[in-house]
């Protein structure tokens, strides 16, 4: 999909690539990650852009790429950081390898406001991160664009060819996004990115690959499945969708998650296996075993439903799917969503029978989809939820009642949150269980009860966050509805830390 007139991103392993793409579909147009492997299938696109990578061009191993081929395309190539370097050796120059790295960081003055530099400050911050540096420049090279000590970040060596030192996709890159759009804008042939198109083409393909299989998929009331879901059902094909109701939901959950698929338009088979999951987790306290006993009963009980399956249909998203360590051989090799990757789905891959219709997107990009297929908002902006339930939010043993208890404070936390116009202003927010017993006294009795903890953070990417300075009415009020009417908690705590060190979860 995709391979002609897009921005063509070869990925020589820096820890930034991803956002590259990333960038370049937020201007507006699509982008396609490529292993350096992958060179020769390319397609057509519109522009190319080497990124930067962890390996110095004097080292032996050194990735590289037919150069021959990759001026015969004829579009506008952009490399960056490595991707500069090697650009400057295969037009003759020289880098030199350097064991200081320069990491930070650095000002920007271009020769000129014009070209990639157009309509870009006289000085603006830029993120470096390399330890090379370009040393003899080719004839015909020019500088356009050099740091505060004078040293050249930026070349041109043609009307084809540009490099960058530095790394316009992070937001340390003030005008980053500026440069890459500069960059673009040299390209006369990149087609846009709609959401629209995009769908019309993701259900062609899906009608075209499935026929007149059935495509079984599994739905948790998240994002990703439940767009997945309506993707398939908008591409008119026989799907069954089974929910899995493991015990370890939220209050009313299962309830909610069928009447979101009725809204949807999408039938789902619910498989109550909560008596399975905690008989299997009784007693056990051990967070990682806890994790490993609720991943195993899934998979039982997931595959005893879906039995033999024409096709398996998966939500995976291209975080999923694209290489971000620097070493990494094939897309495949580094997914990272531990039950898309189980043994028996690896058999049905290899058999063609899974598809993963949402693999060119991100999660953002899901939501944007999801809103074009119709699906209603309060559907799409629930708060994530993690896969291992409201296990991870009860340290130590989990059961029926400790699960209970916590399934009304969060009731009552996130219906504050609602009601006071917040839900939509966090990432996620929940009330979870601390079973240590304090003192307390209620009615005219002493109590020895639980507490819970509530937490509420804000996030880009889940990989950090910040809690939330919540309003302290929304506070109060939910301390006093837990305290007066949820019979085992005696104490409610917010949680203030930030990620990291703390998790968002507590196990
Ligand atoms: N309770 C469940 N019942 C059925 N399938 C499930 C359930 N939980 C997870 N899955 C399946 O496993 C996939 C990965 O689950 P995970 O918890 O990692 O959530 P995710 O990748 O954020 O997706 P989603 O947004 O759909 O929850 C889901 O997309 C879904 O297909």
């Amino acid at each position: 999909m995709h391979d002609s007139n897009h921005v063509a991103v070869l990925d020589f392993g820096s820890q930034y690539t991803q956002l590259i793409v990333r960038r370049v579909r937020e201007l507006g147009y699509f982008a396609k990650l490529y292993a350096i492997e992958e060179f020769p299938d390319i397609g057509k696109p519109g522009a190319i852009i080497l990124s930067g990578g962890p390996k110095s061009t004097s080292e032996v191993d050194a990735p590289d790429l037919d150069f021959e081929a990759l001026k015969a395309f004829n579009v506008p190539v952009l490399g960056v950081c490595y991707g500069m370097q090697l650009l400057n050796i295969k037009f003759g120059g020289t880098v030199q390898a350097s064991d200081r790295r320069e990491y930070g960081p650095a000002n920007l003055f271009p020769a000129e406001c014009i070209g990639l530099y157009e309509g870009v400050s006289a000085s603006s911050q830029v993120w470096m991160s390399h330890s090379d540096t370009v040393k003899v420049l080719p004839d015909g090279a020019k500088v356009i664009a050099s740091n505060q000590h004078g040293t050249p970040v930026s070349l041109q060596w043609n009307e084809q060819f540009f490099g960058i030192q530095y790394h316009p996709e992070v937001t340390h890159s003030h005008e980053g996004l500026q440069i890459l759009k500069n960059f673009l804008d040299l390209s006369s042939n990149l087609l846009p990115f709609h959401i629209d198109d995009f769908k019309r083409e993701l259900i062609d393909g899906i009608r075209e690959t499935v026929g007149s299989r059935q495509v079984v998929c599994g739905v948790s009331g998240g994002v990703d499945s439940t767009v997945l879901a309506v993707l398939l059902k908008e591409a008119g094909v026989n799907v069954r969708a089974i929910f899995v109701d493991n015990g370890l939901l939220r209050k009313d959950e299962a309830q909610v998650v069928q009447e979101n698929f009725r809204r949807i338009g999408v039938d789902i088979d619910t498989v109550d296996a909560s008596e399975r999951f905690l008989t299997a987790l009784a007693g056990e306290g051990d967070p990682e075993k806890k994790r490993k006993i609720i991943g195993n009963m899934f998979i039982e009980v997931f595959w005893d439903a879906v039995g033999d399956a024409e096709m398996l249909a998966q939500g995976t998203l291209y975080p999923d799917v694209i290489e971000s360590a620097s070493n990494a051989k094939s897309k495949a090799s580094v997914i990272k969503t531990h039950h898309n990757r189980v043994a028996k789905i690896l058999e049905l891959q290899a058999e063609g029978k899974v598809l993963e219709p949402l693999a060119e997107l991100f999660k953002d990009e899901v939501r944007e989809l999801g809103t074009a297929l119709g699906i209603p908002e309060d559907i799409l902006q629930r708060h994530p939820f993690p896969g291992p339930g409201l296990s991870v939010r009860c340290p130590g043993v989990v059961d029926k009642e400790r699960l209970d208890i916590i399934r009304e404070c969060d009731a009552i936390f996130i219906g504050k949150l609602k009601e006071h116009g917040w839900y939509d202003k966090v990432w996620q927010a929940y009330a979870g269980l601390i079973p240590v017993k304090t003192v307390g006294v209620k009615g005219d009795e002493r109590s020895y009860e639980w507490a819970t903890n509530l937490r509420a953070v804000v996030s880009e990417d889940a990989m950090t966050a910040d809690w939330v300075e919540l309003p302290p009415v929304i506070l109060r009020e939910t301390s006093h509805k837990i305290l007066n009417e949820v019979k085992g908690i005696n104490r409610v705590l917010y949680d203030i830390s930030t990620k990291p060190p703390a998790s968002i979860e507590w196990e």
